[in-house]
C-alpha cells in the first residue's frame, strides 16, 4: 500500500544544538535504512520549509504507523497521511 506522508519538523528553539544534531543523525540513519528496504520510496524536501513529502510503500496501515512512530524526530513532528492508489493514466510500472 502506498501512502503520501508529509512531515513538518518543529524542534523547540530551546533544544541544545548537540542534542538536535544527534536526533537528526539517528533520523537520517533510520530513513536511509527504510529507503534501502524499499519501504520509504521517495523523500523530498518541501522547498523553503523544514518539512518533507514522502512516499511509503508498506503492507498496511499498521506497518505505516509502526514505521512513522519509530522516527527519532516523531515527538517533534506534525504528520499528515494520505492513502494513494494507481492513477489510470499513469505510465509508470511501479506506481501500484
Ligand atoms: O528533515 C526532515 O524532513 C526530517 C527527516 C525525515 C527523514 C530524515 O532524514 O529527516
Amino acid at each position: 500500500m502506498l501512502f503520501q506522508v508529509e512531515m513538518t519538523v518543529k524542534l523547540p528553539p530551546t533544544m541544545p544544538a548537540d542534542e538536535a544534531a544527534a536526533i537528526k543523525a539517528r533520523e537520517k540513519e533510520y530513513a536511509q535504512e527504510l529507503q534501502r528496504q524499499g519501504k520509504w520510496r521517495h523523500l523530498w524536501r518541501v522547498a523553503g520549509s523544514y518539512a518533507n513529502v514522502s512516499i511509503f510503500d508498506v503492507r498496511d496501515n499498521a506497518e505505516l504507523q509502526e514505521l512513522v512512530a519509530g522516527l527519532p524526530l516523531f515527538p517533534w513532528m506534525e504528520i499528515s497521511v494520505k492513502p494513494l492508489c494507481r492513477h489510470p493514466s499513469s505510465i509508470r510500472d511501479d506506481d501500484s
